[in-house]
């Protein structure tokens, strides 16, 4: 379970508050207006940001003294982060060791973890000569490789089209389903959240608010929200 207990974080006069729980295997859309504090409360989790106050605990413990690299979990942000100089199945090792020296094990589930993405021969190609959705998968396949029981998306999906973006969401969804992950997914598509999460944590005024119900919150959202929606 990811526990935000009476966190608050500032940015200059900037400054958003949380205190909320996910539990365990949830799935929890991250919504709300531009400038709300999305991407900072993912960043905070992440570790790349020092809270001014409270605490960030999975399962209990107070993720305070790691590092971001030791936290326990996976962050994919909406330019997928792959490296331009190096291959898809290197982008994608990286997951597993930043010097990329891996055994032949760890090459093996490179090459099975692209193949599960759907990009079986497509390890030797940069980023540059794959195509948006491919780059998605290269990025989702070192996502699951790393096997962290958390995933942080920021709009992971934003630039790709409608109907790539549904694929995607669908793919996510059924790798989700294999590693039981905890999903944070920061969207500005309310369809997404409908789509992919049960629940949802709208931020907004300062506020990261706790899950509730997406259905319900989308069903009479408010006044926050509603103006976000137009
Ligand atoms: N490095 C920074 N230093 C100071 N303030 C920052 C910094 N980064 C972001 N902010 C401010 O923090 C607030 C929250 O920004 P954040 O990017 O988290 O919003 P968001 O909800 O993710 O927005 P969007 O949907 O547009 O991506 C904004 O007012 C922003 O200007």
């Amino acid at each position: 379970m990811l526990t935000l207990e009476r966190l608050e974080i500032v940015q200059d006069d900037f400054c958003l508050t949380a205190d909320l729980s996910v539990p365990t295997g949830a799935r929890v859309a991250v919504i709300g207006p531009s400038g709300a504090g999305k991407s900072t409360l993912l960043a905070a989790i992440a570790g790349f940001l020092k809270p001014g106050s409270g605490k960030i605990l999975w399962d209990g413990v107070d993720l305070a003294d790691l590092p971001p690299g030791e936290r326990p979990l996976s962050l994919l942000f909406q330019d997928n982060n792959l490296f331009p100089h190096l291959s898809a199945a290197e982008n994608v090792g990286l997951g597993l060791r930043s010097d990329l020296r891996l055994s032949s094990s760890q090459k093996e589930a490179v090459s099975n973890t692209l193949e599960r993405v759907g990009l079986k021969g497509f390890g030797n190609r940069k980023p540059a000569a794959l195509s948006g959705g491919q780059i998605a998968r290269v990025a989702l396949a070192r996502m699951i490789l790393r096997q962290k029981p958390l995933v942080l998306l920021d709009e992971p999906f934003g630039a790709l089209g409608p109907a790539l973006k549904g694929e995607m969401l669908t793919l996510l969804a059924d790798l989700l389903d294999e590693t039981g992950a905890t999903l944070l997914m920061v969207s500005h598509d309310p369809d997404d959240a409908v789509r992919i999460s049960s629940q949802t944590i709208l931020v907004a005024e300062g506020i990261a608010h706790p899950p509730i119900d997406t259905a319900t919150l989308f069903a009479n959202p408010p006044d926050a929200l509603k103006r976000y929606l137009g």
